[in-house]
């Protein structure tokens, strides 16, 4: 077995930027030239988008949200307007995240495949929160608890299989080999800055479910608790 073999499938998938130089699919070194961007040279593993899956988490959940709080109009006219609301917010939805798909894949950041899964699993990810109402009750003291088991967690994870000899970050010396100009490797873009942004993230949400402005904000409008914390400045 290559010694990336197992780790690319725990943290898995080749950006097409690195990936059609290193394929052996193309006879005679007549493999495709794809055009990179200063956006391109992301240096995490490309499966599933994490830009994909984050619009569709988001757009997802003020989406369902709204149309929630517009379902409770009661007479016919509001009916026309909750279906024409209905029709133009999931239109919005899919356009944003066709377009945010197509954009990933036009700058070979990745493949059709990863920005699907991405989309896909992104609106899994809002489904889940919604129906776990324990994510938005749950004290402060849970999230600073919950935040540092994951980073604990995710440190050991990486350092077993580290000491076993398998590297979870094999997708950063990829990048930075096939990147068209190395100014274009982001450092941000690797998976532990990630994995500290996302946790930052949590902490933010923990912080604002808990916070006196959202409790008298998602009281007052009688709105979802997750759309609250998105639409309170
Ligand atoms: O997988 P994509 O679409 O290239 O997105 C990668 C980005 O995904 C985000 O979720 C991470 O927070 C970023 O660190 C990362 O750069």
């Amino acid at each position: 077995m290559p010694k990336n073999g197992g780790t690319e499938r725990i943290l898995f998938g080749h950006r097409p930027y690195w990936w059609v130089q290193e394929t052996m699919i193309y006879p005679n070194q007549s493999s495709p030239c794809l055009e990179q961007f200063p956006i391109t040279c992301e240096t995490g593993p490309g499966s599933p988008s994490g830009h994909a899956m984050g619009s569709s988490c988001v757009w997802y959940v003020m989406v369902t949200a709204a149309l929630s709080y517009t379902v409770r109009w009661k007479d016919k006219s509001a009916v026309t307007l909750h279906r024409l609301t209905w029709s133009f917010l999931w239109s919005m939805f899919w356009i944003i995240q066709i377009s945010v798909c197509i954009s990933r894949v036009f700058i070979a950041t990745h493949f059709p495949h990863q920005v699907v899964l991405g989309v896909f699993a992104g609106i899994l990810v809002a489904e889940a929160f919604e129906h776990t109402p324990a994510i938005q009750t749950a004290s402060l003291r849970m999230y600073i608890k919950t935040n540092l088991f994951l980073f604990i967690f995710a440190l050991g994870f990486y350092l077993s299989l580290k000491l076993l000899d398998i590297d979870l970050l094999w997708s950063v010396p990829k990048a930075k080999k096939w990147c068209a100009n190395p100014d274009w490797i982001n450092i941000d873009t690797t998976p532990f800055a990630g994995l500290v942004r996302n946790l930052g993230a949590l902490f933010g949400l923990g912080l604002g479910i808990n916070s006196e402005m959202f409790i008298t904000s998602c009281k007052a409008a009688d709105l979802k608790p997750l759309f609250s914390i998105i639409v309170t400045p």
